[in-house]
């Protein structure tokens, strides 16, 4: 590239309107011109740093490769000054002990091992993440109150141990959608994850296999898919949410089929439009320190959650499960179920899973919590475990949580906001995640009596009283042969 022609920052500037709209990207100047209208971050953006240098920017949410890889036909060639310095607040988080970025380290709060739980995981996050990080990830939509009842609602199971049961050896192994697990937990689909350390999904595809586990690929990932697939040695699932453009999912859903590392496909339903997240939103008007007044179109305050919604399809329907049936052989998990009769429609529509889910609290708010939902399509519909494979997510946090769902018949539990936590040691991070569950249900099981998380867990070692009320039913029938 010694002798191309650089591009000078005036040359630049004068590409800053809707008609020609150029940004320089970590030393290369591209034209977004055609790409802003179709941008899943929406055209805003893009336009606010048209004639601009945008690394700032987008290197927060995106990796280097994604606009080499994606826009590598709109080059128009390196210029010659340095990327600006942010004027808005730092966003790349800071590490506290592995160093994942060139970065400084600051005084240590907690070292990696130090990390008992993951809310210590959590409380770190909240020290070293930059405010807008913190809001997008920690955030959920309105008051907060299904993200705080996920978790509360789990505390008020409890267990009924069982005791003489011989639990010098104890195996956590699992295979579900063709996958053997180690233990039946797994990373949840999560979008612009490079918020939260560099690595993103890449540390987490490869902890994940470490840890003999695997991570469900967001379409909103912060990589571009072959670069997540590539670091994947094995076994991924894949998250889609439908593009209101059909072809663009049809070719994504080919694609993933095509890979053979993708096992099972994730279709999330439980956001068809933008839901209110205001801590996100409030940083996000804070942050307005580069602007291109040329363009604004008066509204810049939203956050992170309204401008990646908009190109979601708000038209899905149950029979689109056909349409995505006719696409793939794969494994179709519907995730977001809320409901019990949503459960049984998913299986008369011949789904093969469902994830239980309300997006982690950040869909409808005052939406059920998701153990509470679990507890109700066991009451109303049990034929459902027996056809399909139950999986769940929200407010998961320990070892144990995960035996609560498998003893109301769960197949494997979804974590997610402490995988993001665990992206500010990178890999390691993400393997000491899964090191600590593990830990934590081997223990679980051991106290409780059981031996195989397989087989054993039943309604017999719960007490779900404080939560029964809340849905009519009758006694829970075991479903697994051993009690
Ligand atoms: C070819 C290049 C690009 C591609 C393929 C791309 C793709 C995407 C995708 C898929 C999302 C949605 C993420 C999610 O739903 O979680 C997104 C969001 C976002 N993108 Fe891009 N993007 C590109 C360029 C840029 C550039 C140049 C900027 C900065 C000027 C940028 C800034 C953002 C931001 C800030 C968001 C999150 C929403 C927000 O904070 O408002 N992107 N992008
Ligand atoms: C920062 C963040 C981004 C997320 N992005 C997606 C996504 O792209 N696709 C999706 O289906 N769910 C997404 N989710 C929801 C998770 O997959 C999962 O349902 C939820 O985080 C589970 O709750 P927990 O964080 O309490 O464990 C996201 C959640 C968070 C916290």
């Amino acid at each position: 590239m010694g002798t191309e022609k650089r591009i000078t920052a005036a040359d630049l500037s004068k590409h800053d309107t809707t008609s020609s709209a150029w940004l320089a990207v970590n030393g290369t100047v591209y034209d977004f011109t055609e790409f802003a209208p179709t941008h899943p971050g929406g055209s805003e953006i893009i336009y606010r740093f048209a004639g601009k240098d945008a690394s700032g920017e987008y290197n927060q949410i995106h990796a280097p490769t994604l606009v080499e890889k994606t826009l590598s036909a709109k080059r128009i060639g390196p210029i010659n000054m340095p990327p600006p310095q942010s004027t808005a607040k730092p966003t790349a988080p800071k590490p506290i002990s592995t160093p994942v970025s060139s970065v400084a380290v600051p005084d240590a709060p907690l070292s990696l091992t130090d990390k008992l739980n993951l809310d210590d995981f959590e409380r770190a996050a909240e020290q070293v993440f930059s405010p807008k990080a913190w809001a997008f990830i920690n955030g959920g939509s309105n008051d907060l109150i299904t993200l705080g009842l996920n978790r509360s609602m789990l505390n008020r199971i409890m267990f009924r141990p069982a005791i003489f049961r011989k639990v010098a050896s104890v195996s956590t192994k699992t295979t579900l959608f063709g996958c053997d697990l180690a233990i039946p937990a797994f990373i949840c689909p999560m979008g612009t994850t490079r918020l939260a350390g560099p690595e993103a999904e890449i540390a987490q595809t490869k902890g994940a296999a470490a840890s003999g586990s695997i991570q469900c690929i967001s379409t909103a990932a912060s990589f571009p898919l072959d670069d997540i697939l590539e670091a994947t040695p094995k076994q991924a699932w894949f998250q889609l949410y439908v593009n209101s453009d059909r072809k663009i999912t049809e070719a994504l859903v080919r694609k993933i089929t095509n890979d053979g590392r993708v096992k099972a496909l994730f279709i999330t339903v439980d956001l068809p439009v933008v839901s209110k997240r205001e801590a996100d939103e409030r940083v996000k008007a804070d942050n307005k320190a580069v602007t291109n007044p040329a363009l604004s179109k008066g509204n810049n305050s939203q956050g992170v959650a309204k401008s990646v919604s908009s190109w979601f399809d708000a038209n899905l329907s149950w029979d689109d499960i056909a349409w995505l049936r006719g696409l793939t052989h794969l494994p179709i998990i519907v995730k977001g179920i809320q409901r019990y009769e949503d459960a049984k429609l998913a299986m008369e529509y011949g789904c093969d899973g469902i994830l239980i889910s309300n997006h982690g609290g950040r869909a409808v708010d005052g939406a059920v919590p998701s153990i509470l939902t679990l507890l109700e399509i066991r009451k109303k519909c049990p034929e459902v475990f027996s056809k399909l494979k139950v999986l769940v997510d929200g407010g998961f946090r320990r070892g144990s949580d995960i035996i609560k769902a498998m003893c109301l018949g769960a197949s494997a539990v979804g974590f997610g906001r402490p995988f993001m936590y665990a992206l500010q040691h990178g890999q390691p991070g993400v393997e000491h995640v899964f090191n600590i569950l593990r830990d934590e249900l081997e223990t679980g099981m051991r106290l409780c009596g059981m031996t195989d998380i397989d087989s054993d867990p039943s309604p017999k070692y719960i007490n779900t009283r404080d939560l029964d009320y809340l849905v009519d039913g009758d006694e829970l029938p075991p479903l697994r042969q051993k009690l």
